[in-house]
């Protein structure tokens, strides 16, 4: 299958990152189908043009049809799945035998899954075994994709003509996709980054200064290099757009929801009440490198704040105690 086999995209998920993505994948000259599960806010975006709960102000493509029947995603030559991590097995089992076989279905979603401790290609893999799954992942805000700023991603999958046909089929002179075979790595840097961005958070809504900001990142990526190369990640994608590029995105301010949920966590507020994707990843990733005997000291750290085990104050002052070892 070339790029242009891909005529029509399935999007699942008609949240902000879904309707941006429908944008995007409509600029780069497919016919889009925008799926949602709430039938009155899908007749609404159609009637409206505009994702105006989650994208205000960004008109939606001529070519995107949001809709609200799942078999409309199941006609699509491909589909994009981009509703949040713990919602993705739920979501493809409604999809299950309406959908052919061999489909490429592409997560989006940034996360690992709670108590299975599956990562997202995993989860297509199993809950449509008919699939060919694929993950689509890097610094990328959806406000900035659905405006059409010059962005870059990673576009994972095992076969890499088809990661390299899927990445023609949704590139556009605004959004440039990257292809690899390397979808475990291109999965890990967007799930973890989410942790790290909390503690980015945390540091700048404590008032810790920019020395303790910078000292945090590059620490979060050095345990994000060892979480990686753990689970199978290539040292080169975890140093790409979906690892590092993603890590300085989402680490750099509040326009991240994880750096956001985190500063006011760290400042002692209510936060926005947005998706943040960290939050129910921390655990889980904890859990996992604790299994292959991987140290996390930021993600733990994160985890045992939202657990309620430790005080911000105290995480920072574990932190600082940690024996002294060799960088
Ligand atoms: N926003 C961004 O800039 C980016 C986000 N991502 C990732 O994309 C994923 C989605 O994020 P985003 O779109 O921003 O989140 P939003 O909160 O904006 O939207 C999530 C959407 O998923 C829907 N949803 C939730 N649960 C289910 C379910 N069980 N079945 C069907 N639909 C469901 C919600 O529907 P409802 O309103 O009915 O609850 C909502 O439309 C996350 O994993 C995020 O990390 C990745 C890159 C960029
Ligand atoms: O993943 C993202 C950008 O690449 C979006 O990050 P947030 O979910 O923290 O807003």
């Amino acid at each position: 299958m070339s790029g242009s086999s891909f005529r029509r995209i399935g999007v699942m998920g008609a949240g902000a990152w879904g309707t941006a993505l429908a944008n995007a994948a409509a600029r780069a000259g497919r016919e889009v189908v925008l799926w949602g599960r709430d039938a009155g806010a899908m007749a609404d975006m159609a009637a409206a043009r505009e994702n105006r709960a989650d994208l205000p102000g960004i008109a939606l493509d001529p070519v995107v049809s949001p809709v609200s029947d799942l078999n409309l995603i199941a006609d699509c030559d491909a589909v994009l799945l981009v509703v949040p991590a713990q919602a993705c097995r739920e979501a493809l089992g409604h999809l299950g035998s309406r959908m052919r076989a061999g489909m490429p279905v592409i997560s989006c979603a940034k996360g690992i899954e709670r108590g299975t401790r599956a990562f997202m290609s995993d989860v297509i893999a199993e809950a449509l075994p008919g699939a060919l799954p694929a993950v689509l992942s890097g610094p990328s805000f959806a406000s900035d994709v659905a405006a059409g700023l010059p962005t870059a991603v990673t576009l994972a999958a095992r076969d890499g003509a088809l990661a390299k046909d899927l990445a023609q089929a949704l590139g556009s002179s605004t959004l440039r996709l990257y292809h690899s075979t390397d979808v475990r790595g291109a999965e890990i840097g967007g799930a973890a980054k989410n942790v790290l961005a909390i503690a980015a958070g945390i540091v700048a809504g404590r008032k810790l200064g920019a020395s303790a900001a910078a000292a945090l990142v590059a620490r979060g990526f050095a345990e994000l290099m060892r979480f990686g190369a753990a689970y199978g990640a290539r040292p080169e994608t975890i140093t790409g757009l979906s690892g590092l590029g993603d890590l300085i995105l989402t680490t750099s301010g509040p326009q991240s929801r994880n750096f956001a949920f985190g500063r006011a966590l760290g400042a002692g507020e209510a936060g926005a009440g947005k998706l943040a994707e960290g939050a129910f990843t921390a655990s889980v990733l904890v859990e996992m490198a604790a299994a292959k005997g991987v140290d996390v000291p930021v993600s733990a750290a994160v985890d045992a704040v939202l657990a309620g085990r430790l005080g911000i104050d105290g995480a920072i002052e574990a932190l600082m105690a940690r024996p002294q070892r060799a960088e």
